[in-house]
């Protein structure tokens, strides 16, 4: 499976978030990083149709996504959680879950797998008493649930202690091979990027300044100093 990203510019008014990035994504869990404002949520927002970009394409092995309608991306396959748990404090965790389905044209039984995949096991109980952790795997649910094709998930581990952390990062990173959809993640953490990502691409003010296997990016020194703030030249 391979996302492609070509020539993406968006504006808004005299910013441009994203200005005329590339970049290609294989398999598995890829990683998108980099530092406040560099324009990670705006990608997101190009994949999931919140923002139109003024130019470039996005292609999923031959699919273009960008004219697929933003209402009907959840049917064609794509799945995303928020840092801010969206889950609804009146409805019981399978509601939550049954709820996201409608939009992908899922059924019940698609949404007992996607909460057995997670390992809930109070699924009758209301979001208000659920805990935080609970809520992120409801979240987490609604992003398996059914056939998803791409995986969108925006600081998933944001508020978990390390213990719940690890558990999340085992379940992100089996999605590839349990479920079958390409997961790009977006996080802060570079431990947790570390460990459930094998490829990364490191956006900076709008462009991409490296890609490649994680370890070689975030060792690279453009990136620790864009990024991690280390200047070798200043330190050295
Ligand atoms: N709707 C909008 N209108 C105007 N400017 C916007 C809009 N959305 C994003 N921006 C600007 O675009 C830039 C990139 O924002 P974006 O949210 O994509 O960054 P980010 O990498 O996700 O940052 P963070 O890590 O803080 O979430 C920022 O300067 C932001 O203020």
């Amino acid at each position: 499976m391979t996302l492609t990203l070509s020539g993406i510019t968006v504006r808004y008014g005299g910013v441009t978030p994203l200005d005329d990035v590339s970049m290609t994504f294989e398999s598995g869990v890829c990683g998108i990083i980099g530092p406040n404002g560099a324009g990670k949520t705006t990608t997101f927002n190009v994949l999931s149709g919140f923002a139109l970009p003024a130019a470039g394409t996005v292609d999923l092995d031959g699919d273009d996504l960008l004219a697929v309608a933003p209402h009907r991306r959840a049917r064609w396959g794509l799945r995303r959680s928020f840092q801010q748990v969206q889950v609804v404090r009146t409805l019981t965790a399978r509601e939550n879950v049954l709820l996201a389905a409608e939009h992908s044209g899922a059924g019940a039984t698609d949404v007992d797998r996607a909460l057995d995949y997670v390992g809930l096991t109070r699924v009758h109980r209301h979001g208000s008493e659920l805990t935080q952790f609970e809520r992120r795997l409801v979240d987490l649910a609604t992003c398996v649930v059914g056939s998803p094709r791409l995986v969108l998930l925006d600081e998933p581990a944001a508020g978990l202690d390390p213990g719940e952390s690890d558990q999340l990062l085992g379940l992100i990173t089996q999605i590839p091979a349990q479920v079958g959809a390409l997961v790009l993640l977006v996080d802060h953490d570079m431990d947790l990027v570390r460990a459930a990502c094998a490829n990364v691409v490191v956006l900076d003010f709008g462009k991409r300044i490296a890609a490649g296997p994680t370890l070689e990016v975030l060792a690279s020194p453009p990136v620790r100093k864009a990024y991690l703030g280390i200047d070798e030249e200043v330190s050295a």
